[in-house]
């Protein structure tokens, strides 16, 4: 090893696509007044998996070209793709946690792992059921939607016997873009020679939103019979109602009654956190005979960002 320097490094493989078909369904979610959502069916179980291998025990790769503790990232794929044939449970956050203790029993050269997911969201296809006028979910055809998805991210390490042991985790739903027309406000804000921003009482609020929670203990989210599992889809639906119901002074009022709702929600949750973006169209014209009647078109390029955690007092 070279004394002269000191070294921080990972590697892996990005972007695995999975499809696996006919996963076990998520039934007996708990429900919440917020949402609909109760069951995944999982006929279709699509995800994009980054494997992130942590540790100094492959620095010889980089410093001597010695690959004998390298595990080919080409192999880490087809790892991948094998244990999504094997996988037995319903969830993003099962199926990282199936594999990452699966990769560190595997490999003796792995000593540390970070898992993380994107889900690649496909919607059931409507289609007319027999019999005339009733309409209902394809069991067969999905079609890709590029809307809002769930994330996941699992970190694992080893015990001092060497067996696997999951040190973090975080879940989240990202990519929510919201409009909502009228119930909004930004007004009494710092005005100086800078301000330009006109006093709004009520704005029409443009938001991009992530979202991201922890648990308090990790076998609540792992556990089989997903009693206090929060799925994305509820987070989602919650964070929609809030924005619905709630007139808001600014963005940062927003996301904090957001993450109250979420911990009152689920009592299970240790941390939610927020980044939201202010994408408010700038005001053009209003109708004179019918003041709620107004057109919008895009402002200035750049965006206002709005950062919240909200942790559970222990
Ligand atoms: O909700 C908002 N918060 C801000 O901090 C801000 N700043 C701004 O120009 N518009 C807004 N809107």
């Amino acid at each position: 090893m070279n004394s002269e320097f000191s070294f921080s490094t990972s590697y892996g493989k990005l972007r695995v696509p999975v499809y696996r078909v006919y996963a076990t369904p998520l039934r007996d979610v708990m429900p919440i007044p917020e949402s609909e959502f109760v069951r995944r069916e999982n006929i279709l179980f699509a995800y994009e998996i980054d494997v992130d291998v942590l540790g100094e025990n492959f620095l010889p790769a980089y410093t001597h070209g010695d690959n004998s503790n390298v595990v080919a990232t080409d192999s880490m794929k087809n790892f991948v793709l094998r244990q999504a044939l094997e996988f037995e449970g319903s969830t993003l956050e099962e199926f990282l946690n199936a594999l990452g203790r699966r990769f560190l029993f595997t490999y003796a050269q792995m000593e540390r792992l970070r898992l993380s997911a994107r889900e690649l969201p496909f919607a059931q296809v409507i289609v007319p059921e027999q019999g005339v006028g009733i309409f209902v979910e394809s069991h067969l055809l999905f079609k890709r939607s590029h809307n809002d998805y769930a994330v996941a991210m699992l970190s694992f390490e080893r015990d001092q016997q060497g067996a696997p042991l999951l040190t973090d985790h975080r879940c989240g739903h990202v990519g929510m873009e919201l409009f909502k027309v009228t119930g909004s406000s930004f007004s009494h804000f710092v005005r100086d020679q800078y301000t330009t921003l006109p006093e709004r009482v009520d704005r029409p609020l443009f938001i991009f939103l992530d979202a991201y929670w922890k648990y308090q203990d990790s076998a609540a989210l792992l556990a089989s019979d997903h009693e206090y599992y929060v799925p994305a889809e509820q987070v989602r639906d919650l964070l929609q109602v809030v924005f619905h119901e709630f007139v808001s002074e600014s963005i940062q009022h927003l996301v904090h009654e957001m993450g109250k709702r979420l911990l009152a929600r689920f009592p299970q949750l240790a941390e939610v956190s927020f980044e939201a973006q202010n994408r408010t169209r700038d005001q053009i014209a209003v109708s004179s005979s019918d003041e709620t009647v107004k057109v919008y078109s895009d402002p200035f390029s750049a965006y206002g960002v709005i950062r919240l955690t909200v942790s559970r007092q222990v």
